[in-house]
């Protein structure tokens, strides 16, 4: 599989499939068992830990944070990999903070306690830390877990803005579909004995979706781009 930047790419899959562990092995966080992954032509396994993390950032579902922490010093955190070893951030590390707040449109919560944000602005605060970051690559975890519909969606179009602008690959696990199907360039549909891959509409033309689900309750509609449940 590749990532190309300025692409927006979801992974789906039923619960179990390996979405999550496919994620971990990319970012390097377990072994792979099979395979190479090559980042920017460097092979992942020769990168010492500060340059992977100059390439690749993460953003994981309770990934724990200390909630004490300002909006603002936990999106400074994203400055780790560059900053001297007491961590003190220079001029650049302070223009990339305010860039990140910025493009996530979070600059009037930044001297909020995580502890007094939403589950909503959280996920945003965590996006922008990854921005701080500055990689080519974000990969992202279930980002809008535990977000209503709309937060859903703001958070999914946000990543969808931020491919296009900041010209970044932005890889991201989801179980919402129908939010993928409109708002990805490519998805990556894992399934237990095949991985289909394309654009929504190739893989709605392969009809890819039909056996995602045991098709008893669900199924995929063709017409409206999305799953729907049986009614009868
Ligand atoms: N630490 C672990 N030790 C052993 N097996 C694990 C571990 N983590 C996950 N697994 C197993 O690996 C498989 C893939 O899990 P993974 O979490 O990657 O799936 P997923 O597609 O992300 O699922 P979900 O949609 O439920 O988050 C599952 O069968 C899971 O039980």
């Amino acid at each position: 599989m590749e990532l190309v930047k300025g692409e927006l790419v979801g992974i789906v899959g039923v619960n179990g499939v390996g979405k999550s562990t496919f994620l971990r092995t990319i970012s390097g966080i377990q072994p792979a068992l099979k395979g190479k992954i090559f980042i920017e032509q460097k092979d992942r396994e020769t990168l010492p830990a500060p340059k992977l993390a100059s390439l690749i950032s993460l953003v994981l579902t309770n990934q724990p944070i200390s909630k004490n922490l300002r909006v603002a010093e936990l999106v400074a955190l994203g400055r780790q990999p560059y900053t001297n070893w007491i961590g003190s951030v220079n001029a650049q590390d302070k223009q990339q903070i305010k860039n990140a707040l910025k493009l996530v449109n979070i600059e009037e919560i930044q001297h909020k306690r995580c502890y007094e944000l939403s589950d909503g602005q959280l996920q945003k605060v965590l996006i922008a830390r990854a921005l701080a970051q500055d990689t080519p690559v974000v990969i992202l975890d279930e980002p809008t877990s535990h977000l209503d519909m709309y937060h859903k969606a703001q958070v999914l179009k946000l990543l969808k803005n931020l491919s296009q602008k900041t010209n970044k690959a932005i890889l991201f696990a989801t179980h919402e579909v129908n939010l993928a199907i409109q708002l990805c360039d490519k998805i990556i549909l894992m399934q237990e004995n095949k991985i289909v891959k394309g654009s929504p509409q190739e893989l709605i033309s392969e009809n890819a979706f039909d056996s995602m689900f045991p098709s008893d309750l669900i199924y995929f509609d063709s017409g409206s781009h999305s799953f729907r449940i049986k009614t009868t």
